[in-house]
């Protein structure tokens, strides 16, 4: 297959920045594009080459013509369409983009969360919404955060994809000095350990909240991988080792890492903040808290027992006190 090498990175926040960065430092020849909703932002990257609000330190290397805020009009240009946009955002950035418009295009997901009321992880949404052939589709994941890219600390990611030739074909266009990467053809698995990983990380940051330490933090992160092995081998059962990085190693970093949105925002949820103010107070995104409640219903269908996800569940979305919850499922663990 004859690859044009036109990367459109579709989002303005934290992960979109590392990934411009990541292409940009890469040394294979392509075409790199950005769109971002933020207008002022475009401006001030095209003058200054600098994010003005994520990642502000990292250089941006893309041409200012490349820069833009019109979906359309960067999505006609690229072959490959890398997703950044927070799931909960993604049907309002493609409101006025068809099946068309994506008709033979790559798409690439950078995402870690599900879209709500559709309840579908990304590559259903975009087969379901906007035809994408599921041989079309990658997903782009790993332990990875983006300030620790910015940084060009050693990082791998897992380039999943049904057409392994085709994720090769990706990883070759982000790999660099400190960026290294798997191929793997589990896009569901992949997919939904990511989502997961986030609530877990938000169960994490609530522990820690409320006053447990190190101690049952390892207990709990020990009961999370099991309980998203048994969700993940329910809704697509192959024969996977969940202690891949792009499994257990996600779950580690987030639920440990002091960047981890999720896990901040849970730290604050147990140190009594409400659900808005610890989002103002962040100003970056936890998916966890928009999956939790997805995974809620969709857990319905397969009704595998993920008493973590209930317990962040029934704190989040039935505001049940995190102390008593935690406790509750303290007793559960093993
Ligand atoms: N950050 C990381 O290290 C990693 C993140 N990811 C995933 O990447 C995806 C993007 O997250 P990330 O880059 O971290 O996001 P950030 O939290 O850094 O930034 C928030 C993003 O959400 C946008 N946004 C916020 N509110 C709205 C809204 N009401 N409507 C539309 N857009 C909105 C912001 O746009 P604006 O600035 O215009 O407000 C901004 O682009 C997520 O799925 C995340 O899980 C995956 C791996 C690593
Ligand atoms: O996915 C990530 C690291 O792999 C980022 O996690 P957070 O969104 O919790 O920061």
């Amino acid at each position: 297959m004859n690859f044009q090498n036109k990367v459109a990175v579709i989002g303005g926040g934290s992960w979109a920045t590392a990934n411009i960065k990541m292409l940009a430092d890469n040394t294979a020849s392509k075409d790199i594009l950005w769109w971002m909703r933020n207008g002022e932002a475009v401006e001030h990257i095209r003058k200054f080459k600098h994010n003005p609000n994520y990642l502000s330190s990292v250089e941006i290397k893309v041409s200012a013509q490349n820069i833009s805020t019109d979906l359309k009009a960067v999505i006609e240009q690229a072959e490959f369409i890398l997703l950044n946009v927070p799931a909960a955002f993604l049907k309002d950035a493609f409101k006025d983009i068809t099946a068309d418009d994506l008709k033979g295009k790559y798409i690439v997901s950078a995402i870690k969360g599900i879209v709500p009321d559709e309840n579908q992880i990304i590559g259903d949404f975009m087969h379901q919404h906007y035809q994408v052939p599921f041989n079309n589709f990658i997903v782009l994941s790993g332990p990875c955060h983006a300030e620790e890219v910015a940084l060009e600390k050693l990082s791998y990611l897992t380039i999943a994809s049904r057409d392994t030739a085709l994720a090769r074909q990706f990883a070759s266009l982000v790999n660099t000095r400190y960026i290294k990467t798997v191929v793997s053809d589990d896009i569901y698995g992949t997919e939904w350990a990511a989502v997961l990983k986030n609530i877990y990380a938000i169960a994490s940051g609530i522990c820690h909240g409320v006053g447990y330490g190190d101690n049952f933090q390892a207990v709990l992160i020990s009961n999370a991988i099991r309980e998203l092995k048994d969700f993940v081998d329910a809704v697509h059962p192959i024969d996977r080792d969940i202690k891949e990085s792009a499994y257990l190693g996600d779950l580690l970093v987030t639920a440990y890492s002091q960047f981890s949105r999720n896990r901040t925002f849970g730290n604050m949820i147990g140190k009594g903040y409400t659900v808005t103010s610890a989002q103002l107070e962040m100003n970056m995104v936890a998916e966890g808290y928009y999956a939790v409640n997805c995974l809620h219903q969709v857990n319905k269908q397969y009704n595998v027992s993920m008493p973590i996800c209930e317990a962040v569940y029934a704190i989040l979305y039935q505001k049940k006190p995190p102390v008593q919850q935690m406790k509750r499922l303290a007793e559960q663990l093993s």
